[in-house]
């Protein structure tokens, strides 16, 4: 960032004034009518350089936009120092300047290209060998609980970054997983959460992963102890939480403290984000799952796309494209959302994680330097599997009235090609035809012909779809975990992108703290609610409310 906010910007400045001067003429139908190689024009295809079948197809076409446009988003970028900041990322600056911290999730997958001066890069291939030995003896058996049985079950459990990432991963990943070892995902502090899960499980063959960056997250700890005390209760001798507790952290202080050796500890550091942490060794629980071989393939996918962030100019970038699209939208269409839309059953938890991944990393208001903005940042990020949301959502989508910019994603091979592939015809026939609906619509002359001279005024207008409505679509062969590596990089590297334009620090989380805060009080008055003191009037507990504590 040059120490200007976004906004003052000489290239924000010239996209304004074409906004305001030439949005009307921005009307799809039109666009495509006046330029048929506009899909060769707008959209890029990205390759792996040691896999071909790990591509992705990005067609940005149905946008709303020019050359001159896209010329300007891109120009927009370089003022605002993408190339400079992405650089020094990469070279472990700290770019996290109110943590003074390196943002280094690249490293955690960086299989020796990038030379990064970091404490800890070093350890990183140790952590991955621990993963495997222990991943491998788990899933083999060898590894005994305190009875001599192996394995069947694991529990992660952790909250936000400690979960989203293996929840999604796992899932997204099912083809590749081991479908006798059974996963669980507890977060919530809401006992519901735990005690459900425990029901499922035998303490005799479960393993018991504590995820948590800081080990000292309230509802991982509570959870952590309450699976501990479920454990001991049968289980009896201290001894036998070797066995089945093991941890993931850069607190090797409080996980001893815990009851958990150092020998059952997979470290990460604190260059790691807890929503770029799925790379680490928070995605233990997926290696579990999917096995050593498959994590090292997703590391490798997103390795790839790191290096096609790295080098591509950024007229090519898929990562550029996206981000600065997003801020054409957010930031002069007056968009307050993104949908991210995947039409694959098994990427049902992508737009959950990318909640986290994007809301956390850019829902801020002031810049590195301290400046209030005065221009909207990170967009709210939502979303469902396809084609569940059309039954649900696309009504706004299509005849709301507001513009919401939506990614629609899908593999063109299904792991599950069943009655002879029909399934997926049909699911790419919708994959094609929401975004054509949504860009082209119906016009009211098309609605006349098709409903009659006598149809009253309204149901005519009720058939109506304005369209323009602006989606990119992103296709790639088959989801494999190299696809989904490359995918989560995308957008991490999306998410790094509009940062660094909005000028904010992508990588703190100050934001949740005040709650976590004043929760801790209130939590220590719970007992004595006569005497709730120091807090608006709303904050009033009925004891009777309370006497099943
Ligand atoms: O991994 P941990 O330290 O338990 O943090 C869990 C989550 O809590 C936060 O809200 C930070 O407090 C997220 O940033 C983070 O992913």
């Amino acid at each position: 960032m040059s120490g200007k906010t976004a906004s003052s910007y000489d290239a924000w400045q010239t996209l304004q004034k074409i906004y305001d001067t030439e949005r009307s003429k921005l009307v799809l139908k039109d666009l495509f009518a006046q330029d048929p190689e506009r899909f060769t024009r707008f959209s890029k295809t990205y390759s792996s350089d040691t896999n071909p079948a790990t591509t992705l197809l990005l067609d940005f076409s149905k946008n709303l936009i020019t050359a001159p446009i896209l010329e300007n988003l891109i120009l927009l970028a370089r003022e605002a120092g993408v190339e400079k900041w992405r650089d020094q990322m990469f070279a472990g600056e700290h770019i996290n300047n109110s943590e003074d911290r390196a943002v280094l999730h690249i490293a955690l997958r960086n299989f020796d290209d990038f030379k990064i001066a970091e404490e800890g890069v070093s350890e990183v291939s140790g952590v991955l060998s621990h993963i495997k030995e222990f991943t491998d003896a788990v899933r083999s058996g060898a590894w005994k609980g305190y009875t001599g049985k192996g394995i069947n079950t694991i529990v992660n459990i952790g909250i936000g970054g400690s979960d989203l990432g293996p929840v999604m991963v796992t899932e997204a990943l099912k083809p590749y997983s081991k479908r006798d070892l059974k996963a669980h995902f507890v977060s919530n502090i809401d006992g519901t959460h735990i005690a459900e899960i425990l029901r499922e499980c035998n303490p005799e063959t479960t393993l018991f992963i504590i995820a948590s960056k800081t080990f000292t997250t309230q509802e991982t700890i509570t959870n952590a102890e309450t699976a501990k005390a479920w454990f001991l209760d049968t289980a009896k001798d201290a001894a036998h939480v070797a066995k089945h507790f093991v941890a993931l952290s850069t607190n090797t202080k409080a996980v001893t403290a815990f009851g958990i050796s150092e020998a059952n500890m997979f470290q990460f550091w604190d260059w790691v984000g807890g929503r770029y942490s799925l790379w680490s060794a928070i995605g233990l629980s997926i290696a579990l799952v999917i096995g050593y071989e498959n994590f090292e393939a997703l590391l490798k996918g997103a390795h790839g796309m790191d290096k096609h962030f790295k080098e591509t100019p950024l007229e090519q970038n898929l990562p550029v494209i996206l981000a600065v699209i997003g801020v054409w939208y957010n930031d002069f269409y007056g968009a307050q959302t993104h949908a991210l839309l995947p039409y694959d059953q098994y990427l049902h938890k992508f737009a959950d994680y990318f909640q986290q991944g994007d809301m956390e990393s850019n829902g801020k208001s002031v810049t590195k330097n301290g400046e209030r903005v005065d221009y909207q940042t990170g967009p709210i990020i939502w979303g469902a599997s396809g084609t569940n949301g059309q039954h649900s959502f696309y009504q706004l989508l299509h005849q709301g009235t507001k513009i919401i910019p939506a990614d629609f994603i899908a593999p063109a091979t299904t792991h599950n090609p069943i009655h002879h592939s029909k399934h997926h015809r049909i699911l790419l026939s919708n994959f094609f035809a929401q975004p054509e609906a949504l860009a082209f619509g119906k016009s009211e002359e098309e609605v006349r012909k098709e409903v009659g001279p006598n149809a009253q005024e309204g149901v005519v207008k009720s058939k109506v779809f304005e369209g323009n409505r602006p989606t990119n679509s992103i296709m790639f062969p088959l989801l494999t975990p190299e696809v989904l590596g490359a995918l989560i990089a995308l957008y991490e590297h999306k998410i790094f992108t509009q940062g660094v334009i909005w000028g904010i620090n992508s990588f703190d989380q100050m934001g949740v703290e005040l709650g976590k805060v004043l929760a801790k009080k209130i939590l220590a008055q719970l007992e004595k609610p006569d005497d709730v003191q120091g807090h608006d009037s709303s904050v009033r507990i009925d004891h009777s409310l309370t006497s099943n504590g």
